[in-house]
């Protein structure tokens, strides 16, 4: 890949700024964890884990940030940083993760001299990345064998390289296919209101040389019932124990679509974005964001002043309608209650 998603670069988070893509590619810089958790909340940088990614990044910075006399009073600051990169986005649960693996590696080193701990928590962070990088690779791996010779993959939303360390969930499937071998083209839903897939997914395929067409949403029906899609594959930002899966809004449209189709719909996911903690896709928080994000388009109003909006930004997709989950550890299907509960996150 010819880009850089999220990097630790001499104590600084760097990050490639998908506000401006595809336009211009642009390299932002953060030294201080208060401005990580802006860049999460502006969709700076954006996909479940990649903001996971940067939410430990954040906390690393933080660490360096706090003036602590005593260790009481540097981890009651540390509460604090995770407090404010907690805040930032609420569905992707791969944030809450990275921040727990975080407080996490910090109490097991707590009798180290701070200026070690502080180092300690850079590698971590470090180290969240580099393995994110690794389970896109191993979910491409396993993916890879259900997309068909010749297929035509929808995909919605991006759950590229752009939403990971690097490779991506849903992009790793389709790169891995590609690396393979196989002829293979890609439809990318637009995905308002963000569009993530005309300014993000659509960018970073072609970037990399893989087919793609670019469709707005409301025309995923229409090339399905044409016969022109093979099989659809999306992310997800959090996957409940039943396998009721959060992803980008309209991606349940999509699996429904599909099911009265007959269309497979797969789900890519690391475990970090399983939350077995929840039963079902019910309990999973829905992150509802500003009416601006609807009214406008780059700037320009697309609807009349003062309208009521709603602007939810995922949606739940029930297991029934998911074919299979293509996590790292391999392919689950059929009972995802049980086949999910065999999987452990890193
Ligand atoms: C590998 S990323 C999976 C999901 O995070 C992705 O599909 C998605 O819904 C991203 O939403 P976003 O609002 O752009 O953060």
């Amino acid at each position: 890949m010819s880009f850089r998603t999220i990097e630790w670069r001499d104590d600084k988070v760097v990050m490639i700024d998908q506000t401006r893509l595809p336009g211009e590619e642009v390299y932002c810089e953060y030294a201080d964890y208060k401005s990580v958790a802006e860049a999460i909340r502006g969709m700076v940088i954006r996909g479940a884990p990649a903001i996971g990614v940067a939410a430990a990044m954040g906390v690393a910075l933080g660490a360096r940030e706090i003036i602590a006399d005593t260790y009481e009073s540097f981890f009651r600051q540390m509460e604090n940083v995770c407090e404010v990169m907690a805040r930032t986005r609420p569905t992707a649960v791969n944030l809450f993760w990275a921040i727990e693996r975080m407080k996490r590696v910090a109490s097991e080193h707590h009798d180290r001299p701070l200026d070690e701990l502080r180092e300690i928590l850079k590698a971590e962070a470090i180290r969240i990345e580099q393995e994110d990088l690794e389970l896109c690779k191993a979910i491409g791996r396993h993916g890879s064998a259900l997309i068909p010779e010749g297929a035509t993959v929808l995909t919605h939303c991006n759950a590229g390289g752009l939403a990971t360390a690097g490779y991506g969930t849903a992009l790793g499937v389709i790169r891995a296919a590609h690396e393979a071998g196989k002829k293979i083209q890609v439809f990318a839903d637009e995905t308002r209101p963000w569009l993530q897939g005309a300014r993000l997914t659509a960018w970073e395929l072609m970037k990399d040389g893989i087919p793609v067409t670019l469709i707005s949403d409301n025309m995923a029906g229409f090339f399905m019932k044409r016969g022109e899609i093979t099989c659809c594959v999306v992310g997800a930002d959090r996957i409940a124990a039943n396998g009721d899966t959060a992803n980008k809004i309209g991606t349940y449209s999509v699996a429904v679509l599909a099911r009265e189709n007959n269309i497979p719909f797969y789900v890519a996911a690391p475990t970090t974005t399983l939350d077995l903690s929840l039963e079902n896709g019910d309990q999973i928080p829905i992150e509802e964001r500003h009416s601006r994000e609807v009214t406008h388009l780059n700037g320009f109003p697309v609807a009349p002043e003062g309208i009521r909006v709603r602007n939810p930004a995922f949606d739940v997709t029930p297991a029934r309608y998911i074919s299979a989950i293509i996590t790292e550890q391999g392919v689950v299907s059929g009972d995802y209650a049980t086949g999910l509960r065999g999987l452990v996150a890193p």
